[in-house]
């Protein structure tokens, strides 16, 4: 299906942000693997977060529910699963449960799609060995599948911080099961902000995390059931505030918190800076702009998934936007800088990839693109037709973390297509 999108009037309303995705995930894993019951509220319920569900049923964990998930904690104790564990689309999933396959016992394969069977893997699964996890990849070419011998006993490892935040939070979320984890992250430690995330639901559900000198220490330790609640999602809302700074007008976005630990809340500087008005209340934030946007300089090393949005955002402005800090962006659904520059290109727009990034002329016109089956490609250039018109190929992967994104587009003004049910 192909997402349109037509010029749009300037916007208004109130909407509300999706829950995250990342909270969700980590909220029904450890759910998964606490003593006593969980009850998770607000969900994000989209396909990646149904892999991790999914993902979490084969290990033999119950999970009940649909806008509210009760999930009955294994306590660590997993069944082996009696099938390949298919995740779909989802990088999180794959890498979170490659560490928890490592305490149920005999082999676990996990695979997805064919965009999730390019995604590296081989550090963690070097890291995982000195644990006494056994995994490797099938082809041998260190992407998934992946299968994994049980044994997680713990003990000490070391990581690269340069490729993937979570090959930590993986080895992080399964540690407190084991005789205890020390994790010491080597060279440059990127998506930091995610691994704070780990931390804080690892923490809301009693098992403290050490850190010191580049070293995470977890000790043995038992996840405490409880209610969670799912907080508002910026990466999605990103899409949101977007659209009303190109599009100029006011929205008021609601379910993002003021002291949220994600990276991507600084799409609100970024904005900001490029002219529009942002008020950031306790639990919302109010956009507003005239739709004249300034290019700026982006360093997303702690924000990668705002890199289809930031560059979108950079075609629209007057001026030249330079994003850098990014390599690990090749390194998602789509080798993002360089399937964005493509599609800029498409639309004139005078782009040069760097090896961390990406330097942008502003300057755009409307014209057909595809989302190479990445959903935040999808999202991002429908704010290119909120100005210029745009035809999005392949445009309804946005499910894979934002299904009802077109309705809560529209729900401002967005002259947006509904997919046909
Ligand atoms: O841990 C997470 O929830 C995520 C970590 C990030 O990946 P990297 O740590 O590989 O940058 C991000 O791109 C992804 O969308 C979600
Ligand atoms: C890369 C992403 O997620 P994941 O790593 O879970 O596939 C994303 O949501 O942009």
């Amino acid at each position: 299906m192909e997402l349109k999108v037509d010029v749009s009037p300037e916007l208004s309303g109130t909407v509300k942000a999706p829950p995250s995705k990342s909270y969700t995930h980590r909220a029904v894993i450890v759910a998964a693997l606490a003593d006593g019951i969980s009850e998770i509220r607000d969900p994000l319920v989209a396909e990646d977060t149904l892999s991790s569900v999914e993902a979490c049923r084969a290990f033999g964990v119950d999970i009940e529910g649909n806008e509210k998930w009760s999930v009955t904690g294994s306590g660590g104790e997993l069944e082996t699963p009696d099938d390949v564990v298919y995740l779909g689309n989802s990088g999180t999933t794959l890498r979170i449960m490659t560490s928890v396959a490592g305490l149920a016992e005999n082999y676990t394969v996990l695979t997805g799609d064919e965009s999730l069977r390019t995604r590296p893997m081989q550090p963690l699964l070097d890291a995982l060995k000195p644990l006494g996890v056994e995994a490797v990849s099938s082809r041998m070419n260190g992407l998934p599948p992946v299968i994994i011998k049980g044994g997680f006993r713990g003990g000490e490892t070391s990581i690269e911080g340069s490729l993937s935040s979570q090959f930590i939070s993986s080895i992080l979320i399964a540690a407190p099961l084991s005789e205890g984890v020390d994790l010491k992250v080597e060279g440059e430690f990127i998506s930091r902000p995610y691994v704070d995330m780990t931390l804080d639901v690892m923490e809301k559900f009693s098992v403290p995390v050490e850190y010191s000198d580049g070293v995470f220490s977890v000790e043995p330790s038992r996840y405490r059931g409880r209610t969670y609640t799912v907080e508002g999602d910026y990466s999605s809302a990103s899409y949101l505030a977007g659209a009303v700074a190109v599009a100029g007008g006011e929205v008021r976005i609601e379910n993002l918190f003021r002291d949220s630990r994600q990276g991507d809340r600084i799409i609100l500087d970024i904005i900001s800076e490029m002219g529009a008005d942002v008020v950031v209340g306790d639990n919302h934030v109010v956009v507003s702009s005239t739709g004249e946007l300034s290019g700026v300089q982006a360093d997303l090393h702690d924000a990668p998934d705002l890199l289809p949005t930031v560059a979108v955002l950079g075609a629209l402005a007057d001026g030249r936007t330079e994003i850098r800090g990014v390599e690990h962006a090749r390194y998602k659904e789509t080798d993002r800088i360089r399937t964005c520059a493509t599609e800029l290109g498409k639309l004139g727009v005078d782009v040069k990839e760097l090896r961390d990034g990406m330097v942008i002329e502003g300057g755009v016109r409307g014209g057909v693109v595809s989302s190479h089956g990445d959903h935040r490609l999808a999202m991002a250039f429908t704010l290119i037709g909120l100005r210029e018109g745009i035809t999005i190929m392949d445009g309804e992967v946005f499910s894979v973390s934002f299904p009802d994104f077109p309705e809560r587009m529209r729900s401002i003004g967005c002259r947006i297509n509904l997919p046909q049910h």
